[in-house]
């Protein structure tokens, strides 16, 4: 999972979005964008006319449907043949976007190239680009795939922004950013975003520091609207390695359905070289990373995305974990 830019890996993008957000929109922009990359796109549509085919071939680009259902109830299978088929072409293209459909948990998606060895060699998970609908997100905000999305996102688009106020706008993104503390958020119109935000944004990679919004960690008490949420640790102090295993497995055991994303750079006692690792609900992986340099502060940084998270109860398990 963890990879450079120097291995022979496809990067793949996820893109989300509730239905009529601008996910088309984007996508259309991606394809004919003059951005060097040749790109594959896998869509998941129901029956609906996909993207025009004519478009696809003038932009250089390879475009999938998925007509047999939902991805996310037959994900693993599918998405690992028509991927399996895809890299029989592999010198076709050189990015990978998989949409999903409106309703779908972007879950299994992700899950797939964290878990599926195959994948795991041939690509690698960039980023998951959520669109949302800045005008009509209200309407449906209480819907598990809406929070859901907004919860795995790497990259967030509030998009739609001409048709909403300037006030409703920061109100939206004080809300998103309770929920998703890591993601980056822009602002568009038509989905309309520079490449570099959305292709090859590495936010999978385990080598990359932490990102976290530092106005979020900098809010001690920080309030939920939601039942989604993010929970951010900061501690300096050792944390001893055998203590730190059974609390990350116990929790996932206990709470692994409602923790969609972690994320943490750790302090692990008698060792010079940070921590890092990243989960998806159960899914975790974990590596010995970059060694500490003499002017890091050397503490301990953590990040958890779910639903139903009880932060006293975190930081307190985290802090039995530290010697
Ligand atoms: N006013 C406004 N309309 C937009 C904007 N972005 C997209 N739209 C329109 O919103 C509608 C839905 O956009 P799509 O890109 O098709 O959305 P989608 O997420 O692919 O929709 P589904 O395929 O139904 O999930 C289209 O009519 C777009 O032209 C925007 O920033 N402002």
């Amino acid at each position: 999972m963890v990879t450079t830019a120097a291995d022979n890996v496809v990067p793949v993008t996820v893109l989300t979005g509730y239905l009529g957000s601008g996910k088309t929109t984007l996508l259309n922009r991606i394809l004919t964008h003059e951005h060097g990359k040749k790109v594959a796109v896998i869509v998941n549509e129901f029956g609906e006319v996909g993207i025009d085919n004519q478009l696809v071939i003038d932009a250089d680009e390879e475009i999938f449907e998925m007509n047999n259902g939902c991805i996310c109830c037959t994900v693993r299978g599918d998405l690992i043949r028509i991927i399996g088929n895809l890299m029989r072409r592999r010198d076709k293209f050189d990015h990978l976007v998989i949409e999903t459909t409106g309703l779908a948990d972007p879950a299994p998606v992700i899950q797939t190239f964290f878990v599926d060895e195959d994948m795991q060699t041939q690509l690698s998970l960039d980023a998951v680009v959520t669109v949302v609908d800045a005008k009509h997100i209200w309407q449906h905000w209480e819907a598990d795939e809406a929070q859901e999305q907004i919860a795995f996102a790497d990259v967030i688009l509030l998009n739609k922004i001409d048709l909403v106020s300037e006030t409703e706008l920061a109100e939206l993104e004080r809300r998103i950013r309770g929920m998703n503390a890591i993601a980056k958020i822009y602002h568009t119109r038509n989905s309309e975003l520079g490449m570099d935000a959305l292709l090859g944004v590495q936010a999978f990679d385990l080598k990359r520091a932490l990102e976290i919004d530092p106005n979020f960690l900098g809010e001690d008490a920080h309030e939920h609207d939601e039942t989604v949420g993010s929970i951010a640790i900061v501690e300096p102090g050792t944390l001893d390695m055998q203590k730190l295993n059974d609390w990350l497995s116990y929790l996932l055991q206990t709470q692994g359905p409602d923790i969609f994303r972690m994320k943490g750079i750790l302090n692990i006692a008698g060792d010079d070289h940070r921590y890092v690792f990243q989960g998806v609900h159960m899914l975790f992986e974990g590596t010995r990373d970059r060694p500490w340099k003499s002017d890091d502060e050397r503490k301990n940084e953590l990040v958890f995305i779910g639903r139903n998270l009880d932060a006293d109860k975190l930081k307190e398990d985290f802090r039995a974990c530290l010697i």
